[in-house]
């Protein structure tokens, strides 16, 4: 289970089952993957489905390997539907099944019912975690989005896969960043004490002590999502989830 979340939903141009229409953007930045994203309105949630790391597809299981991958981060815009946008993309190239569960997308339906209160995010990670085993089951890499701040939760995801079927991927972008960005205006919310119990700001976030996958900034520059998919791409390569 990859799991990234967020408040983009991505809508790619095509998928395996030739599902889904994108919108491209204007211009990609370097290291940017160019495809369709749009805002969580209940039209573009409906469109976010079926492909590889935002979707899924129907190959026989035998030949896909099944991972469970879950990119989580202390805050909101680390990063993490860029990282699984452009995860997807490169899986689909390889001929890869993907299926994007992107926290901030799910929680506008299946989820919908649920707070940030620890009690719903722990319901919320559950019934991803749930959703992903059914991908895994199929065969289909699923991509979980999450901030998923409790390693309490995240553990009890990772015990419903097979031993190492479970990805964590830990995106360690300094808090600092994600403020900078603030494409939503959340933090400045938070900052103001708008909003409560904001991850990173007055609720905590508890980082992996284990994962498998740390996607941090080196140095003073923050590697493209490209660069950090390929990341997890080398190491689903080593780990042979990528053979034909
Ligand atoms: N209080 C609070 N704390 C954290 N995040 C908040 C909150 N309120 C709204 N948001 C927006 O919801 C997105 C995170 O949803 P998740 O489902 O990934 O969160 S969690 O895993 O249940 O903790 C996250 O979107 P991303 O930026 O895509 O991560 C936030 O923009
Ligand atoms: N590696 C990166 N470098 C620079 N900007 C980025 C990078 N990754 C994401 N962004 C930008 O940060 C914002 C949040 O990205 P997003 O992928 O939605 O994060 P999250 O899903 O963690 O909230 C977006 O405006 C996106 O373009």
């Amino acid at each position: 289970m990859i799991a990234i979340g967020g408040r983009s939903v991505v809508q790619r141009k095509s998928s395996p089952l030739g599902l889904g229409t994108g919108i491209e953007p204007p211009s990609p930045k370097p290291g940017f993957v160019s495809f369709g994203v749009s805002r969580n309105t209940p039209s573009s949630r409906l469109s976010i489905r079926v492909m590889a790391m935002d979707g899924s597809g129907a190959v026989s299981a035998s030949a896909v390997s099944d991972a469970d991958l879950n990119t989580n981060g202390h805050a909101g815009n680390l990063g993490k539907s860029s990282v699984a946008c452009a995860l997807s993309q490169m899986l689909q190239s390889k001929g890869k099944l993907s299926y994007i569960l992107d926290g901030d997308n799910v929680r506008h339906g299946l989820n919908r019912d649920l707070s940030f209160k620890a009690e719903d995010r722990a319901e919320n990670i559950r019934r991803i975690g749930e959703v992903a085993k059914l991908f895994a089951d199929a065969g289909v890499i699923c991509i979980a989005s999450l901030i998923s701040p409790y390693k309490r939760d995240r553990d009890a995801c990772r015990v419903l896969l097979p031993d190492g079927e479970f990805i964590e991927v830990f995106m360690d972008t300094p808090l600092e960043v994600c403020e900078e960005r603030d494409p939503k205006g959340l933090y400045k919310l938070a900052r103001a004490g708008k909003i409560k119990g904001f991850t990173g700001i007055d609720d905590p976030y508890e980082p992996p002590l284990n994962c498998e996958i740390v996607l941090s900034q080196k140095g003073g520059s923050c590697a493209s999502p490209c660069e950090m998919a390929e990341e997890v791409m080398s190491y689903l390569e080593e780990k042979g989830f990528l053979q034909a």
